[in-house]
């Protein structure tokens, strides 16, 4: 089992996926550099947060025409597993991987903080381990977090089960107050038709760690090795 963690210019949430999946997991990772063609080698690829290309035109809109996106398009094509995470998330809509798009967060601020969110469907690779309804507190930090897609893409994604987080209430419900950035129907992450490409805001790999004080986000990277280990749902 072999995670690569791909690092444009301006990533700098790389380094933590890194170190969640090699210091507190233990698995095989490798940093895999924005013009890598062949990736074959890997079974999950990881597009992490940050700022690539310093955020120009728009979030994710140049590091979607980097070398290894063509790749990643094929990987993801063929079933094999991708999570974008912010800044990756945004990649996955600009590349056409997840519908929908990031837009400026509703209160036109940077935000940096905590949150709940609830598991909407734990039938992907990545949430396996979740219960349905589950509420786990992720940190979100961003310019662009405002989830934004048309009626009839987002009775698509509700007809396909492909909403997996929401922000919620620490009590579990969806409602405006809990809603840090606008996103339509407080969509906080997405998964593709097929369920093996997920985009989410928030970021799991910042709250793997109890020592970092919260651990929630490890439910996610063990659902994915158990989903590798296992190679089907229970
Ligand atoms: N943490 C991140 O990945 C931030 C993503 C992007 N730079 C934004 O501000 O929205």
């Amino acid at each position: 089992m072999k995670f690569g963690v791909v690092v444009f210019p301006g990533s700098n949430c790389d380094i933590d996926c890194y170190k969640v999946l090699s210091n507190v997991l233990k698995k095989d990772v490798d940093y895999v550099w924005h013009d890598t063609e062949n990736i074959e080698k890997y079974d999950v690829i990881i597009l992490p947060g940050g700022f690539s290309y310093g955020d120009y035109l728009r979030c994710g809109a140049i590091a979607r025409f980097s070398k290894i996106m063509d790749s990643v398009v094929k990987h993801a094509n063929k079933g094999k597993l991708v999570i974008g995470i912010c800044n990756g998330f945004q990649i996955l809509t600009e590349v056409g991987l997840l519908p929908g798009a990031l837009i400026r967060n509703n209160n036109l601020k940077f935000i940096c903080k905590t949150v709940p969110i609830r598991v909407e469907n734990n039938t992907t690779p990545f949430t396996l381990n979740c219960e349905k309804g589950q509420v786990i507190n992720i940190p979100i930090a961003h310019g662009e977090g405002n989830y934004f897609i048309d009626e009839e893409g987002l009775a698509q994604l509700e007809k396909n089960n492909q909403i997996v987080f929401r922000y919620c209430s620490e009590e579990g419900l969806i409602d405006e107050k809990s809603n840090p950035n606008g996103s339509v129907k407080n969509i906080a992450g997405i998964c593709n038709k097929a369920g093996n490409v997920l985009g989410m805001m928030p970021h799991p790999e910042r709250a793997s760690e109890l020592l970092l004080g919260n651990e929630d986000g490890l439910i996610l990277f063990k659902s994915i090795i158990d989903y590798l280990e296992r190679g089907h749902f229970e």
